[in-house]
């Protein structure tokens, strides 16, 4: 199966490009006629994170004409385990603009365009238009569900792959596809998990190497699709699992409940997103670090509580607090060892799951308890810098 306006291959390949991609020349399935489509293919890449990183690197080393690259963060030093097209001296560089020089390295008769905007229902059919492919390797389900619905309504193929620790998953969307076997994300995963259920990798850590795995999956969907050779993952999940060193496919079917998708929508509000951290923050149940460094120096009687699992903990702590996971604290477990004299002020890492865990004390009854805005990550920025982030 091939996409559509590749076909038919304009551009002849040049004495250099034969000499660049003379392995894949030789394969008689991909040969002169699937390297043209690969040269004349537009593909974008949603986030230049884990699975963007080498995705974007095999991409053009395959010889794509044009690639997209959107993001809008920055590299951090916590990325540089995995997301191997940024180096050291890129830290502090947009993502973006890190990827195309690494691009320009790895082979420079790749056109590359720059997307350094998030993502949203504003500009993201404007942004897919002009691609032919989209490989989704962002890391939040806002992001998916808009990317699934922006392909949908323009009725474009795109691949997408998760991961976890030691786990990935990886499909092929195709709403559209010629034969009327397509499927979207929303076929697979009807609604998005409650917020806080399914941990980011920012929270539960990932293995760096499981990025090249899933990323160099994506690209071989990618390629197959591109050039038209093999069978695509289309209607099918594969999962990967690192420790046990399997890879199973599971067939997807179409969902006959799932709505039609007729406009994009509010992805954060759908996916709760702002939900637990905006209400608290509004009905002033947060407190910022210097506030509770200042109660801290009051002598204020409270109880801090660290929600984060205990091997965040050994990483890194604010001085004073104790460590609740907030698993036991949202099934109730640790109600019986919280105080009822004096406050409770919780943090996290970056505030979310601390903002969920206050949720759950309020409702039981610990009406004055408060979380800390940005977790230990801004207690490091804003009153102790000498402390490791993670
Ligand atoms: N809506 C969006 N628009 C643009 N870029 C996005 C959007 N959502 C996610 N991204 C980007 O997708 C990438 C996801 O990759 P990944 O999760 O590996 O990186 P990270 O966010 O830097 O990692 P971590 O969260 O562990 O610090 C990030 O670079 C992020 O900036």
């Amino acid at each position: 199966m091939a996409l559509p306006p590749l076909v038919e291959p304009a551009a002849e390949l040049t004495k250099e490009e034969v000499a660049r991609y003379s392995r894949h020349l030789i394969i008689p399935d991909v040969g002169v006629d699937g390297q043209k489509r690969l040269k004349n293919a537009k593909v974008l890449v949603v986030g230049a994170g884990g699975l963007g990183s080498p995705a974007l690197l095999y991409l053009a080393a395959a010889g794509v004409g044009t690639l997209g690259v959107v993001d809008f963060d920055t590299v951090d030093e916590s990325n540089l385990q995995r997301q191997v097209i940024h180096g050291q001296s890129d830290v502090g560089k947009p993502k973006a603009e890190s990827a195309r020089d690494s691009i320009a390295e790895i082979n420079p008769f790749v056109k590359v365009n720059l997307h350094q905007v998030h993502l949203n229902s504003e500009n993201a059919l404007d942004i897919f238009r002009d691609y032919d492919l989209i490989l989704d390797g962002t890391d939040n389900f806002a992001t998916r569900y808009l990317v699934n619905d922006a392909a949908v309504l323009l009725g474009k193929p795109y691949v997408w792959g998760s991961i976890f620790r030691f786990e990935g998953q990886v499909s092929v969307f195709w709403d559209d596809a010629p034969g009327g076997q397509g499927l979207n994300y929303r076929d697979l995963y009807p609604e998005p998990p409650p917020p806080g259920m399914v941990p980011s990798c920012a929270e539960g850590g990932v293995l760096g190497v499981l990025c090249a795995s899933i990323g160099s999956i994506m690209v071989t969907e990618a390629i197959k699709l591109l050039t038209g050779i093999g069978d695509p993952l289309l209607g099918r999940l594969m999962v990967y699992d690192a420790l046990d060193m399997t890879y199973r496919t599971i067939k997807i079917r179409k969902d006959p409940e799932s709505p039609k998708i007729t406009e994009l929508i509010d992805y954060d509000a759908f996916c709760g997103v702002v939900s637990t951290d905006a209400q608290e923050a509004a009905a002033g149940n947060t407190i910022t670090p210097l506030e509770l460094r200042h109660k801290q120096e009051a002598g204020d009687d409270f109880l801090l509580v660290d929600v984060r699992e205990p091997h965040e903990y050994e990483i890194v702590r604010i001085p004073g607090s104790v460590l609740i996971p907030k698993d036991r604290i949202l099934s109730g477990e640790a109600f019986a060892e919280l105080p009822q004299d004096k406050q409770i002020v919780l943090h996290c890492k970056s505030g979310a799951r601390s903002a969920e865990a206050l949720a759950a004390l309020h409702k039981a009854g610990f009406s004055d308890a408060v979380h800390v805005g940005g977790g230990v990550l801004a207690w490091a920025r804003e009153v102790d810098p000498s402390l490791p982030t993670y």
